[in-house]
């Protein structure tokens, strides 16, 4: 029963719905108790040969009355105990929801999408269940039971109510150990769930590798695999659940034989009437409910509970980077220096992943940071998007540390394109304007003629209205990345972050958009991170990171001079860039790699290879 305790607080604040559930289930109760009186009265007339046509009538009237109040009631309860049940989901949805949304992105790492997606389906069912079907059986056995039992002592006979009650506590005995079972297997069960949950999400998000590898059929198997776990942990629930019924028929039968031997003595011997016997019999058959009741109440209890402490430990996860609120707002404008001395992931043990980064970022002004995989660059984002905060040095925006400003201030002011863009199933003008929904057309169209995509959209069926998503059109992967620079744009950030959010747009639309930027960003600073050297060459500075140092600084023209990775890397994108233009089979396009990989070819190019590539 904890988890009517761990409820409580819900329960608590319903509980005028409750209430008057409750007192409509207690009165189907009470009128249960009714038609066993009056069949025995009909058989006690019958058998004294007094039964009359106006007794025949009262007695009819009575009964349909009592069915007419216990449909009222039956409706009272219905409306009010499950109306109950799923407002405590919607709320325990809202506040699984606003946590994913408050956690941070290592929340995401530790737990998996399907998992997350179950405990918000399956579990928040099971949860439900028990303020609906739970707190109705719990109530329903207790109270048809209970004036059962009392109406069988005061009406019939107190002797045959004790012989027929005998093998109650034999079932409440039994019901314990079966729910314990019970929540033990629900909860491996839940589990298998959300790991089939996973498949499918991963296997759905990942289906051009799937295809592209041939791996569909592995995938299938896989997937089967899942699936038999399933089948095999809800098969155990179902064996435990199904050693419950039958044991409800046996103990009714023993009750049965025990009254009707009792019982029969008893009308033999004129201590009941015959009336009396089938009334208490009747009875009888009014506690069946209740204690199939019981059976159910403890199978909806332990999956709830298993459910609830599922939910509650995800609940419970707080973000490993907490970050820290000021009070500040953000001024106009302001320049940003960024001067971290050491960072490390949380959950990193060796190594550290920046070190001594320092630099300024003036308003107006581009930075380009390159580097090759894993040198740094994204992590150099995250601290300025504000996601981890234990970083040893400073980072400052108009000359006050960032932590100063409140976040909701200070993230907005901050335009992200990530690599990874995502758009919305919604209309282009809305996907734009997503973070600024009363922008006007105008606005909008500006910030998507600087990021190059308006005569895309106005090509589109609907333009602007044209749907996005698997409902509307399909767009290409440079059209992605110039809406979510256009997204980006609009909210005409202090900041802009472009985190190599241009790899999938040409040459010339590249550098339409950076000179659009240029032209319109005088007042603000870009952060531009990008492999393509060509995207950071009119910087204002750029910076070579590598293994989270800073290797290289200054401008293409004395970056190009220093002869180091950047330089190289420069000569090798430019002959690529040239074997593209010449629309070459030998294209390395394809095989462009973001780090040294390109250095050795480069190398092989330059100096005479040994393979015979050239
Ligand atoms: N969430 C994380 N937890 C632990 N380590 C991380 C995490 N994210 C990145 N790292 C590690 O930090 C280092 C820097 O990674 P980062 O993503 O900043 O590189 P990057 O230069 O942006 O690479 P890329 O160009 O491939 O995006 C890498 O060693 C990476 O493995």
């Amino acid at each position: 029963m904890g988890i009517f305790r761990d409820l409580w607080w819900f329960f608590k604040s319903e509980k005028k719905g409750y209430g008057i559930g409750l007192f409509a289930l207690f009165m189907v109760s009470m009128t249960h108790l009714i038609p066993p009186l009056v069949i025995g009265e009909i058989i006690d007339h019958i058998v004294k040969h007094t039964l009359s046509l106006t007794l025949v009538l009262e007695f009819s009237g009575i009964l349909l009355a009592t069915a007419a109040f216990e449909y009222g009631f039956r409706y009272l309860w219905s409306t009010n105990i499950w109306g109950e049940a799923f407002k405590l989901e919607k709320i325990m949805r809202v506040r699984l929801f606003r946590h994913f949304l408050r956690m941070d992105t290592l929340f995401y790492q530790r737990n998996r999408t399907g998992d997350l997606m179950a405990h918000a389906t399956n579990d928040l069912q099971a949860i439900q269940e028990v303020a609906g079907r739970g707190v109705l059986t719990w109530a329903d056995s207790l109270m048809t039971g209970g004036t059962t039992i009392i109406a069988m002592l005061l009406f019939i006979d107190w002797r045959l109510t004790i012989i027929a009650v005998l093998p109650l506590p034999f079932l409440a005995l039994v019901s314990k150990i079966l729910g314990d079972k019970i929540h033990v297997s629900f909860e491996h069960a839940q589990e298998t769930f959300s790991e089939m949950n996973d498949k499918v999400q991963e296997s759905i998000t990942g289906m051009k590798a799937i295809k592209s590898f041939g791996e569909e059929t592995q995938d299938m198997a896989d997937f089967q695999q899942k699936l038999d776990n399933i089948d095999e942990a809800f098969v155990k629930v179902n064996r435990i659940d199904s050693m419950y019924d039958p044991l409800i028929t046996l103990i009714v039968g023993v009750s049965y034989t025990l009254t009707i031997a009792l019982g029969g003595y008893y009308v033999v011997h004129h201590v009941l009437s015959l009336g009396q016997l089938v009334a208490f019999m009747t009875y009888i058959g009014n506690l069946v409910w209740p204690m199939f009741a019981i059976g159910v109440l403890f199978n909806v209890i332990e999956r709830g509970r298993a459910s609830y402490s599922r939910v509650d430990k995800l609940l419970a996860q707080e973000a490993e980077s907490k970050v820290s609120e000021g009070k500040l707002l953000m001024p106009d404008s302001g320049d940003l220096t960024f001067n971290v001395q050491n960072f490390t992931y949380p959950n990193e043990h060796e190594g550290r992943n920046l070190q001594n980064v320092q630099f300024d970022l003036k308003k107006g002004k581009v930075l380009g940071l390159v580097g090759r995989t894993g040198a740094g660059k994204s992590t150099i984002i995250k601290l300025l998007m504000r996601e981890f905060d234990h970083y040893e040095g400073e980072i400052d925006f108009a000359s006050r540390d960032i932590m100063d400003y409140q976040l909701d201030e200070y993230l907005p002011a901050i335009g992200y394109v990530p690599q990874e863009h995502f758009l919305f199933s919604m209309s282009v003008r809305d996907n734009i304007r997503f973070a600024r929904m009363m922008a006007s057309q105008e606005e909008v169209e500006l910030a998507a003629r600087a990021a190059g995509i308006h005569e895309d959209i106005v090509a589109f069926p609907a333009g602007y209205d044209t749907l996005v998503g698997e409902r509307g059109v399909s767009l290409s992967g440079g059209q992605k990345q110039r809406l979510s620079i256009a997204r980006a744009l609009l909210i005409q950030p202090k900041v802009l972050i472009l985190d190599d959010a241009l790899s999938a747009v040409d040459a010339k639309t590249e550098q339409l958009i950076l000179s659009n930027l240029k032209a319109l960003r005088h007042e603000s600073s870009t952060l531009i991170v990008s492999h393509r050297l060509s995207s950071v060459m009119d910087a204002d500075e750029i910076l070579v990171l590598e293994a989270g140092k800073i290797a290289e600084r200054g401008l293409h023209g004395n970056l190009i001079k220093a002869e180091g990775w950047y330089a190289q890397m420069w000569q090798m994108q430019q002959i690529e860039s040239h074997l593209e233009s010449q629309n070459s089979p030998y294209s390395l396009t394809e095989k462009r790699s973001k780090d040294d990989e390109s250095v050795s070819m480069l190398t092989k190019v330059k100096g005479g290879n040994n393979d015979g590539e050239s």
